[in-house]
């Protein structure tokens, strides 16, 4: 596939640049910013797609295996964000573990001194196979359990029980998720001799 614009690094080059933990088919393109990369770890087959900004700073970002985090996606991962295997983020999601407090107790945004902020944190965990939809939200704490997906357009501020489709702000459970994709998941497994 012929691609006019930047280029996919490979795992070799993110080893060098600094990342402790990478496996095999991983790409990352060279338009996103990772901040922290010593604080960051990835499985095999992780691809981090263009305009992509991750930050670890202060905490974590780890990636399992089979992780897609689709064009302009935002991580923010200063408590720590986990992508557990077979997980994805569609385009313009953004991932917050932490997050200014909005109530007005105190003053806002990175530029003042840190004693003046009161941020709120909590590390965000999207299990196994769970897929978050275009331009969603998801704020610090709130974990989505194994197998949910999240429609576009959605804000996740608490965490999501297992296997359910959820959509809307803030997102509500429509309907529960089929499991099948999981005997797809066992031939992968087959096939790759995993
Ligand atoms: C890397 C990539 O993946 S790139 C592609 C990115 N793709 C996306 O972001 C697509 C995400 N998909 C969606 O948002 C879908 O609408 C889903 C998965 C949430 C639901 O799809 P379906 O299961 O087909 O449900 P359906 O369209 O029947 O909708 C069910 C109800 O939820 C509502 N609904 C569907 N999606 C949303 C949404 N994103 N936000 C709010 N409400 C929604 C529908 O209006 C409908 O409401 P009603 O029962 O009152 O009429």
């Amino acid at each position: 596939m012929k691609i006019l614009g930047g280029r996919y690094l490979t795992e070799d080059e993110l080893f060098e640049a600094g990342v402790p933990t990478v496996g095999k088919g991983v790409r990352v393109h060279s338009t996103a910013v990772l901040v922290d990369l010593e604080r960051m770890s990835f499985g095999s087959n992780v691809r981090i797609d263009p305009y992509c900004v991750i930050s670890a700073a202060g905490g974590f970002v780890r990636f399992g295996s089979y992780i897609h985090i689709a064009a302009q996606a935002v991580m923010m991962g200063g408590e720590g964000i986990e992508m557990q295997d077979f997980s994805g983020i569609s385009q313009s999601v953004c991932v917050y573990s932490v997050s200014d407090d909005y109530s007005g107790e105190t003053l806002t945004n990175p530029t003042v001194p840190r004693h003046l902020l009161k941020v709120k944190r909590g590390t965000v965990t999207l299990g196994r196979h769970v897929i978050v939809g275009s331009h969603s939200v998801v704020l610090p704490g709130a974990n989505i359990a194994e197998g949910c997906a999240v429609g576009a357009l959605s804000l996740v501020n608490e965490p999501l029980a297992p296997w359910g489709i959820y959509a809307g702000t803030p997102a509500r459970r429509l309907k529960d998720r089929s499991r099948n994709l999981l005997h797809t998941e066992r031939q992968l497994s087959a096939e790759s001799g995993a």
